[in-house]
């Protein structure tokens, strides 16, 4: 079935890009149209004028009218300009800032974090993200500009082909056929037509990459002790010079293109002119007609060439992204419905136990299967350390879990309930995490342990305490450099405030905590120290502890050991060691590792490979 010109014209980024500016603003969009409008008509109506006083002069009477009317036109049309401008610049700063808000919100809003994980998205995504760095072209704002001035002449050309009818109907046909023919001949030849392909949008990509890995200053030290600083300049610079080339040879005029324009545009206008001085010379027209069909066929000459398509191409590109993005992410990142009406967990989540039940799961669009028919009960109100090599699984346990993804196959339950028919905000509100790569809000301290809401300094100094973290810095302060009395802290003070922050969220309600890693950047001393308080802290709670260190690692109530997708030992330290089996052998194997005396009962050891 073929698509109607209306739905294909719908289709079309120049459309939505229209679309859009009402969304963006609309009292704004309605001034725009009717200044474009007003502008556009407005040199036409003054050629008429023109024509009036050049007959009044010509055939005598009162010039005082037809002179004030013309020169009102006059004022408007020195008027108008200034004033469009500024409309437009503040009407696309409008486009960027709807833009930005709407991909902002399409990236937050999705229940799971597919979407952001997507490479099919990824390139949808730079150019959502940094269509205002003027890499690939003009800002929103400079390009909204740009648009008027094109359709501007667009109805400039039209008005004065309207007026040219007066002379001959043939005439305003022929001289916007020539001109618009310039339009297709040089969008035809490429000069348009290529700013937006893959190429540019990888090479923006990588062009990114590059700046941030020079700007940002988190990559600041290993750039400097591997003497990266000139590949990474390079780089940048290569990648840029890239993307001038393909803009260049997008936006290059082709000679041939052009001098086949003016041949037919030269032809179109000596026919329309030739015939106006013909009906001069019979006196088929009067003076004043004449000088008002003269200009209006130079008026005509508005629609040609004009940066409209290429600024509409650059200012759609963006919008059509975001407006993309907005269905593939909440497709990609929407979660399974609930088969029946989600139910609200009932107190402290979970009461009697979690229960994995065959749990099958790929990370989507990937063929590795990181669990394969996984099965595991984790009894409400323990602890549960979770063990196994680097890759085995961990971490994805603990987002399945948190219900980021959901599994392929089998179902996690929570006290006999599937996970996907739970309220999911309900059950988040009900699980706090450290995760291995949690965030460092740049924020003061007292948002850093409670982000969600309001806490009395009594209760953020409690949850500090009880982390090993009070005296880092005042309530108040801001914990990242740049900011007025700003501070940044080290890792293992930043993994402090991270457990403070879980914490927090069990004083708080949280009835499962998720700690991944939570004391590899501690001190051997504190870490013991701070995870014997940390368990006493969540005592009330279900805690899944995912570590290497055994010296933690033992003091959970149970443990399991995960690999190949499936939990191959379960049991106590004691019950495990007794076994003999892969959790001994990797215990006595980290045991002997740090048998240099630290410690006679070898509590105090670090990492397994
Ligand atoms: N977002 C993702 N998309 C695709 N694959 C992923 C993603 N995150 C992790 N993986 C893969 O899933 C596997 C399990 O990763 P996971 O982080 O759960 O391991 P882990 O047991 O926590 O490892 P570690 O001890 O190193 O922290 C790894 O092979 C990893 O490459």
């Amino acid at each position: 079935m073929t698509e109607s010109p209306l739905a294909r014209l719908r289709e079309r980024q120049e459309w939505k890009f229209f679309g859009v500016l009402p969304k963006a603003d609309l009292p704004l969009t309605v001034l725009w149209w009717t200044l474009l409008l007003l502008s556009g008509i407005v040199p036409a109506v003054f050629a008429i004028a023109t024509g009036v006083v050049v007959g009044v002069v010509a055939g005598g009477g009162s010039l005082v009218g037809p002179l004030l009317f013309a020169g009102v036109l006059f004022l408007v049309m020195q008027l108008l300009p200034p004033v469009l401008q500024a409309v437009s610049m503040n009407l696309g700063s409008r486009v960027s800032a709807w833009l930005n808000d709407t991909l902002a919100r399409t990236c937050v809003e999705p229940p799971g974090i597919a979407h952001l994980e997507d490479p099919a998205l990824a390139e949808d995504l730079t150019v959502a993200r940094e269509f205002d760095r003027g890499m690939t072209g003009p800002p929103m704002f400079l390009n909204v500009d740009f648009i008027a001035a094109g359709l501007l002449g667009l109805i400039g050309g039209v008005a004065s082909a309207i007026v040219l009818v007066g002379f001959a109907w043939w005439a305003p046909l022929v001289l916007v056929a020539c001109w618009a023919a310039t339009h297709w001949l040089l969008r035809e030849s490429g000069v348009w037509s290529d700013r937006n392909t893959p190429e540019v949008r990888a090479a923006q990509r990588h062009a990114d990459y590059a700046y941030r890995l020079a700007t940002d200053p988190a990559p600041a030290k290993e750039l400097r002790l591997f003497g990266l600083a000139g590949w990474v300049v390079e780089r940048f610079v290569a990648r840029r010079q890239r993307l001038f080339e393909l803009q260049y040879r997008a936006t290059r005029l082709r000679e041939k293109s052009v001098l086949l324009c003016l041949l037919i545009v030269l032809a179109g206008n000596a026919a329309v002119f030739g015939a106006l001085g013909l009906a001069g010379v019979t006196g088929g027209l009067t003076i004043d007609r004449i000088v008002v069909f003269a200009q209006s066929a130079v008026g005509v000459s508005l629609i040609a060439f004009g940066g409209l398509n290429w600024a509409l191409d650059g200012a759609a590109a963006p919008v059509a992204a975001v407006l993309r993005l907005e269905g593939a992410m909440r497709d990609r990142g929407a979660l399974a419905r609930p088969t029946a009406t989600p139910q609200v967990p009932a107190g402290h989540a979970p009461v009697r136990e979690i229960r994995f039940r065959g749990v099958t799961f790929r990370y989507p669009g990937t063929d590795r299967l990181i669990f394969d028919r996984l099965d595991l009960t984790i009894p409400a109100g323990g602890s549960l350390a979770i063990v196994g090599q680097n890759g085995a699984g961990k971490t994805t346990l603990a987002k399945l879990l948190c219900r980021l993804y959901d599994p392929d196959d089998g179902s996690i339950e929570v006290d006999g309930v599937d996970l996907r028919d739970l309220d999911l905000a309900a059950w988040r509100q009900r699980i706090t995490a450290v995760f291995q790569d949690f965030v460092r809000f740049e924020l003061p301290l007292r948002e850093n342990v409670a982000p969600a809401g309001p806490a009395t300094d009594d209760e953020l100094r409690a949850a500090l305490t009880a982390a090993g973290a009070d005296g880092l810095a005042g309530l108040d302060t801001v914990l990242a450099k740049g900011y007025p009395g700003g501070t940044d802290l080290s890792g293992g003070q930043w993994q402090r405030v991270a457990l403070a922050r879980a914490l927090h969220a069990v004083r708080t309600g949280a009835g499962l905590v998720l700690l991944d890693e939570p004391t590899a950047q501690l001190d051997v001393r504190g870490e013991l120290a701070i995870f014997e308080r940390v368990l006493a802290a969540t005592r009330s709670a279900t805690t899944i502890l995912i570590s290497h260190r055994f010296s933690t690692v033992r003091l959970a109530d149970r443990i399991c050991v995960l690999e190949h997708g499936r939990v191959i030992e379960q049991g106590s330290h004691d019950e495990l060691i007794t076994l003999g089996g892969r959790y001994r052998t990797m215990y006595q194997l980290q045991a002997r590792r740090f048998d240099a005396g630290f410690d006679e009962e070898g509590v105090a050891f670090d990492v397994l490979g």
